[in-house]
């Protein structure tokens, strides 16, 4: 049984703060994304983590023309085994926009052999991580394919996927042990245990870097104290409510950019939770 994910599982999910709350019970998030000419990926992601109430949030990334003036939310650090290593964050995050230079598969292969707890991985850690020899992750960490991206993982063609997703969906979360989110217009979240569906997105998303922004979000709520699958189900909800919300403005569906979808999140979660802050 596929079970459906509405507004009233997604509010039970929302972080909560009292009075006296810190920034450290808002977590630490380390984005690792935005290779070269692909600095917007990262941003996004970083972003997105900050928007949905990370407390920290450092981004690993090309350095070279960062635009810090503009961005100035996170801490920067550059692409490096050394400054990963000495860096413990509560989530790793890793993949859009990074390429898949051998430098970049050192920086996965670290985090899979010493077993980091919480790691989310997307986009080119996806691809890095099809090509590599890896028996199971840990069941703490989440893989946000879309259809191509778990074809790659499973070396099958993406018709396929798009024929038969829930198979594949539970392939590719045997075959790695860990949460397997299935994006799409419907999006499929399968622990092993059970498949959660989240389908309130609108075709708005249908545009690049929309995922990337979802990375972040994952990542911030599971930097806040949700589990794995709790962060994937409300992080997955929140994306596709702010879509439908943004469309409800009057705006066309052609019309959103990523950073619309950003700007977008503080009023969705304000909603959903109720339109209510008790702080
Ligand atoms: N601002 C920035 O800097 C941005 C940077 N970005 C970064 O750029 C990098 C490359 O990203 P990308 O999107 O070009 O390539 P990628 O997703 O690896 O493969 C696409 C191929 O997969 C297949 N495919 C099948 N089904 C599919 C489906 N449902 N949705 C999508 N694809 C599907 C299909 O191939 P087919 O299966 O048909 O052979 C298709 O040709 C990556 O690091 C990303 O993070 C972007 O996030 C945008 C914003
Ligand atoms: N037709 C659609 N309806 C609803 N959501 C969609 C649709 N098409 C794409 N999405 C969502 O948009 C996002 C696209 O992510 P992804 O393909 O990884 O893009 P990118 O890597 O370019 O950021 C996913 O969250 C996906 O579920």
């Amino acid at each position: 049984m596929i079970i459906k994910i509405d507004s009233k599982d997604a509010k039970n999910l929302i972080p909560k703060r009292s009075k006296l709350s810190s920034k450290i019970d808002g977590g630490k998030v380390l984005i690792v994304a935005g290779g070269a000419g692909l600095h917007g990926a990262g941003i996004l992601s970083a972003l997105a983590a900050t928007r949905s109430g990370a407390g920290y949030t450092h981004l690993m990334t090309d350095l070279v023309k960062y635009p810090w003036v503009k961005f100035p939310d996170f801490i920067l650090h550059k692409f490096s085994l050394t400054e990963l290593k000495k860096n413990s964050k509560d989530v790793i995050a890793m993949g859009p926009g990074l390429g898949t230079a051998e430098s970049k598969k050192k920086l996965l292969r670290f985090l899979i052999k010493s077993k980091i707890e919480k790691v989310v991985l997307d986009a080119d850690a996806l691809t890095m991580l099809s090509t590599m020899k890896v028996k199971q992750l840990p069941s703490t960490w989440i893989l946000t394919p879309h259809e191509g991206e778990l074809a790659r993982l499973l070396g099958v063609t993406s018709t396929s996927v798009k024929k038969k997703r829930v198979e594949h969906l539970i392939m590719a979360q045997k075959k790695f042990g860990c949460v397997v989110l299935l994006k799409g217009a419907e999006s499929l979240i399968s622990d092993g245990k059970r498949i959660q569906k989240v389908s309130n997105g609108t075709v708005a998303l249908a545009k690049a870097g929309t995922g990337d922004v979802l990375l972040g979000m994952i990542a911030a709520f599971y930097a806040q104290g949700l589990n794995q699958v709790e962060a994937t189900v409300l992080g997955t909800f929140i994306h596709g409510q702010a879509s439908a919300d943004w469309m409800k403005k009057g705006n066309d569906h052609l019309s959103l950019r990523p950073m619309d979808l950003i700007e977008q999140i503080p009023k969705t979660i304000f909603k959903l939770r109720g339109n209510v802050v008790k702080v």
